[in-house]
């Protein structure tokens, strides 16, 4: 077996105000996965994202990244290998222009000249956005900033991209655009989301999380058939959707 990806082994995490989120999470996943992380409010879904880039640091247990653990040492490679696209494009685009955002995080590291224009537009290449680039990030619709938000991520060629409710407030057509792009990437996905036909839509695999615990890690289809673990985790598909009528599914 090939040394995953991402391999998070009895993550345990309090707040310093005591509240204890996440109790002893287990989490493999291994490269080209699409993975959803499913779960109610406040199961610490959240939480367990910020410590794969050590935005949080593990209380008990341990996260590595490609066989890195992240540990302060290594945090400028783990935050390469590990891009969060947050669910407010607005928190990551915050310069001039979409160059400057997209070229932002490889300048970081080094990238200069012609290198770092390539990266930048392969990036925005990858998301459809590559007419936009000197657009101010501003001028530019919502969806089309998630896209842009996407590339900034991108752009550090990342082992693992988590989405952090990607496909939040975006129109139909919107929603499904994205979700093309994240087919077409060949990038190992984590996607946090409430929006669970877009979990079955794009992800093969589901976690769901409640209370700070796995309580199942299974094929999305199985996930959402059962009708037993989906109430009593305070999963609910929109009216009118059922798994069972989709033609095909994501592999
Ligand atoms: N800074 C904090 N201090 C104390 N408790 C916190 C803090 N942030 C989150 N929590 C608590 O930790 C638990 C997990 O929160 P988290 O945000 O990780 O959940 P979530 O699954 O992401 O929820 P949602 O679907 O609503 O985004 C919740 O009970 C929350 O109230």
């Amino acid at each position: 077996m090939t040394t995953p990806v991402l391999d998070v082994r009895g993550l345990a995490f309090a707040y310093p105000d005591g509240h204890q989120a996440l109790f002893g999470v287990d989490l493999h996943v291994h490269r080209g996965e699409r993975v959803a992380l499913l779960g109610p409010n406040g199961a610490g879904k959240t939480t367990l994202v910020l410590h794969l880039n050590g935005i949080l640091a593990a209380g008990r247990g341990s996260v590595t990244v490609s066989g890195l653990p992240v540990a302060k040492e290594h945090l400028k490679e783990i935050r390469r290998r590990v891009g969060i696209v947050f669910q407010d494009p607005d928190d990551q685009l915050f310069l001039g222009t979409v160059r400057q955002d997209v070229a932002f995080g490889p300048a970081n590291l080094g990238l200069k000249g012609a290198a770092l224009d390539r990266r930048v537009m392969d990036a925005l290449d990858l998301v459809g956005m590559a007419d936009f680039v000197d657009r101010p990030p501003h001028h530019l619709s919502y969806g089309q900033r998630r896209r842009v938000a996407v590339a900034t991520v991108l752009a550090m060629e990342p082992e693992i991209l988590v989405l952090d409710e990607p496909s939040s407030n975006l129109d139909p057509a919107s929603r499904r655009e994205l979700a093309d792009i994240l087919r077409s990437l060949d990038v190992t996905v984590l996607m946090v989301t409430h929006d669970l036909p877009y979990a079955l839509e794009l992800c093969p695999r589901s976690v769901v999380l409640s209370e700070g615990v796995v309580v199942a890690d299974r094929p999305t289809f199985d996930v959402l058939t059962d009708d037993e673990l989906m109430s009593a985790h305070r999963l609910e598909l929109p009216w009118g959707f059922d798994p069972r009528r989709i033609d095909s599914l994501p592999r």
